[in-house]
């Protein structure tokens, strides 16, 4: 759980995303009070339900990008969801009960990748005596050596280590060696909504009747080292433990976003879709309210996940949304248009700003590019003058203008290595001029 104050938060979040102070600090304290929440005794604990959010504001402008980054700095697992989807045809009231299934799955993967971390060294470890064992078999080699401990190099022969040290050189990563490696006998049942667990007890039951198989492969070193560290790494894990972490981690540092609320806010007295609009709302209240699903890792309870909605709100207001959903989303925060000098500063400051990734993977070809601030000013100018004309998309926008401004640059650069492009004002006008003031071309092209 994450120990940063609100501050910090807001600090973190501010290097990647340019402004929307309000937002961050939302989800600054929202996150916080899960860290205080945690710090009372476990009767109270039981009590302090999450203050859920809705974010209300144009495409393009941080909504989604604020609560990702939120969860990476918790290190919370999280999902997104369109509300939409729920509406579509075929659409049955389980279904919004997969956005929790999903959440289960993201926090088991993140909580083995934890683990796997953990043991990784060990691991890598093991691997490399599987395959010094598959290079030099040892004369008294324990039957089943990669389950000993016995640090290898008390007993190693001087072949032995020079072999060890050649293999550490990667002297010796084409050579072919023939390993047994582990099989995953995969069953993939499909099981009906609602009964993943029974799903997941006959998957288990398949498995054990195919027992652990294995099979004989030749590899290159290369190849068979990244999935010898993967074999051992999972016999070093406890898969009960890592299930028992993850829906932890799901339950009281879940994070659910869900764009598009605006879109499911119609009130079913003006008839039509409205109706199953708000279908989709009262089948989404149980989850927001706090309840019990069961996932392929067990059941589950969503009563302390936090969970933000998201949207534009241009038609319907939030006081469309039923009254019981509007009170289990009570902080209500504004994110703002973005302006050109917002648009100025995406393009520079963050740490993982437009122009520097471009810069980087134009290196890796050895061509220089440098963006002079005139050209980055330009370049915000005329993405917001498309903004303007076309479709307001935000700083989506600054992806597409940037694409095509670099694509002549970024499909040559394999054969220029060596040289160096200036950025000006100049060349966007240059390049995009044309494009920028035809309309009908900018909406398809930019
Ligand atoms: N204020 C900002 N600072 C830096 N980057 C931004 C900002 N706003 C948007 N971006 C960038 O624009 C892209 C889209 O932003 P994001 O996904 O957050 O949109 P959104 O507000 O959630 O819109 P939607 O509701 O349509 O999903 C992302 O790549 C994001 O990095």
């Amino acid at each position: 759980m994450s120990e940063l104050t609100p501050r910090e938060i807001v600090n973190e979040l501010d290097r990647f995303i340019i402004g929307q102070h309000d937002a961050k600090r939302a989800v600054a304290i929202a996150l916080r009070n899960r860290w205080r929440r945690m710090q009372l005794e476990p009767a109270l604990r039981e009590e302090v339900t999450p203050k859920n959010i809705l974010m209300i504001g144009p495409t393009g402008v941080g909504k989604t990008e604020i609560a990702r980054r939120l969860a990476t700095l918790a290190n919370a697992p999280f999902v997104k969801v369109e509300a939409t989807k729920f509406t579509e045809v075929g659409y049955v009231g389980k279904d919004v009960e997969s956005i929790v299934r999903d959440l289960a799955d993201v926090a088991y993967k993140l909580t083995r990748e934890q683990a796997m971390k953990r043991v990784r060294t060990q691991a890598e470890d093991r691997a490399e005596d599987r395959i010094l064992d598959a290079l030099l078999p040892r004369r008294q080699a324990p039957s089943d050596w990669s389950h000993d401990p016995t640090p290898a190099s008390s007993i190693e022969s001087d072949t032995r280590q020079k072999l060890r040290k050649q293999l550490r050189e990667g002297a010796l990563d084409d050579r072919e060696i023939e390993l047994d490696v582990n099989m995953n006998v995969g069953v993939e049942i499909m099981s009906p909504p609602g009964m993943e667990e029974m799903g997941q007890q006959l998957r288990q039951m398949f498995q054990n009747l195919g027992g652990a198989k294995t099979q004989k492969r030749k590899l290159a070193i290369k190849a068979a080292r990244p999935l010898l560290i993967e074999e051992e790494a999972s016999r070093l894990l406890n898969e009960e433990e890592i299930r028992a972490l993850a829906m932890e981690a799901a339950e009281q540092n879940g994070i659910v976003f869900i764009d598009e609320i605006d879109k499911i806010a119609q009130r079913s007295e003006w008839g039509g879709a409205g109706v199953s609009r708000e279908g989709v709302q009262r089948d989404l209240l149980p989850l927001v309210e706090g309840s019990t699903v069961s996932t392929k890792y067990g059941p589950i309870k969503t009563d302390h996940m936090l969970f933000i909605a998201s949207g534009a709100f241009s038609l319907a207001k939030p006081s469309d949304l039923i009254p019981e959903l509007q009170g289990r989303l009570p902080i209500r925060v504004e994110l703002s248009a973005l302006s050109v000098d917002d648009f100025k500063r995406i393009l520079r400051e963050p740490h993982n700003a437009l122009t520097k990734q471009y810069v980087a993977l134009l290196g890796t070809e050895g061509v220089t590019l440098t963006f002079e601030e005139s050209g980055i000013d330009r370049l915000a100018e005329v993405a917001f003058q498309v903004n303007e004309r076309t479709e307001n998309i935000g700083a989506r926008r600054l992806h597409t203008v940037m694409e095509r401004l670099l694509e002549k640059i970024s499909y040559e650069a394999a054969d220029k290595n060596g040289e160096n492009y200036q950025i000006s004002a100049e060349y966007v006008d240059k390049n995009l001029g044309s494009l920028v003031s035809d309309e009908d071309l900018s909406r398809y092209i930019l």
